[in-house]
């Protein structure tokens, strides 16, 4: 079920938290709503689960071209897990997974069987069949999110939306619980939306990273787009490293069209440098070697342009061994991509 929001609007007294967001979640998808803290990313969430309501005369909210912007929450058939996992903690793991079947009114209450099968389906998913019996203080941070996954698919819901879900966690259980996640997804296919403001999540598992900032999208698209091409500087900087060149530079800036006429500066990842050894007639702006850090599988060289002006390259290990540069070493640089961006444009 595809998920359509139009021109959603949220103020909080004088505090606009959504300035007329537009989101379109294609059915089946895995979407992220990445963007730095107080952006408006849970807002949005939540508006689109119904616990929200945008401004009044706004936005409209669709679920597959049907409009639910004022159907409440518990008719939406949305499925919620949220950062801190709210487990009941007097009841089972199966318990707590039958709970939204168990507290329907009794003519649409499945029978106690039918609810058995479907919570031991449900712990099999999400691979904590077995663990049935346990209580949740008895679970690790990870199988309680897991935990509450099964809760919110018993009802069978429409789609899914998770705020955070592995905010919780340390960076090793939040790294296979992300792949989990994927490939969980691949396997049931049902419409995703997941809250997070951890780019590494976001590029490795979404479809599709809806960039926020400031109660506004940036910028949407695949993982490889926004990390590629992004539309702002606010996108390069959250999404990564990124060098700020003064121009002039050999190559860059020319024949560039207003509003970029004056002040302009170019965005480069680390990683799009060339660095080379000085060589006189060779094409490429100089620099000297300042440091380099050969720990790990990619290398990085800090070089200095100009007396005050530091940039960043990434480079195979092989490639730097290569080179065998040393600190104060004469260097050209090339730029392989960048983009324009007005040097006062604010980030
Ligand atoms: N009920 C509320 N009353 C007043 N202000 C609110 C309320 N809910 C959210 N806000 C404000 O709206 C802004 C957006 O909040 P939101 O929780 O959507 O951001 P977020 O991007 O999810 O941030 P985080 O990653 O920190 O959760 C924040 O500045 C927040 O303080």
């Amino acid at each position: 079920m595809s998920i359509t929001a139009t021109n959603i609007k949220k103020t909080f007294g004088a505090y606009t938290a959504l300035e007329g967001v537009d989101l379109n979640v294609p059915a089946g998808k895995l979407v992220a709503l990445l963007g730095p803290s107080g952006s408006g990313k849970t807002t949005l969430l939540r508006i689109i689960a119904g616990l929200e309501f945008a401004d009044e005369g706004s936005g409209r909210i669709q679920f597959h071209g049907e409009d639910v912007t004022d159907v409440p929450a518990g008719e939406r058939k949305v499925g919620f897990v949220f950062q801190h996992y709210a487990l009941f903690r007097h009841m089972t793991v199966a318990e707590n997974v039958a709970f939204g079947l168990n507290v329907r009114k009794r003519k649409d209450r499945p029978s106690k069987d039918e609810i058995g099968d479907r919570v031991n389906k449900l712990l099999k998913l999400v691979q904590l069949d077995n663990l049935g019996k346990r209580f949740p203080t008895q679970l690790s941070g990870g199988q309680r999110q897991r935990v509450a996954l099964a809760r919110a698919l018993a009802v069978e819901p429409k789609v899914l939306l998770l705020d955070e879900p592995f905010g919780a966690l340390d960076a090793k259980v939040r790294k296979e619980l992300r792949r989990w996640l994927r490939h969980f997804h691949d396997e049931i296919n049902l419409t995703t939306v997941f809250v997070t403001h951890d780019q590494e999540e976001a590029l490795e598992i979404a479809d599709e990273v809806v960039v926020m900032n400031n109660a506004k999208v940036e910028q949407v698209g695949t993982p490889q787009e926004v990390y590629d091409q992004p539309a702002s500087p606010f996108v390069y900087n959250f999404l990564g490293n990124v060098n700020r060149l003064q121009l002039p530079w050999r190559g860059l800036g020319e024949g560039t069209a207003a509003p970029f006429t004056d002040a302009k500066i170019a965005f480069v990842r680390p990683h799009e440098l060339e660095i080379i050894r000085y060589r006189v007639g060779v094409e490429g702006e100089v620099a000297t070697v300042q440091s380099i850090h050969a720990a790990g599988s990619v290398a990085r060289v800090t070089t200095r342009r100009g007396s005050n002006e530091f940039i960043d390259i990434e480079l195979s290990r092989a490639r730097l061994d290569e080179l065998a540069l040393q600190p104060d070493d004469s260097v050209l640089l090339r730029v392989r991509r960048s983009r324009l961006f007005a040097e006062d444009y604010a980030i």
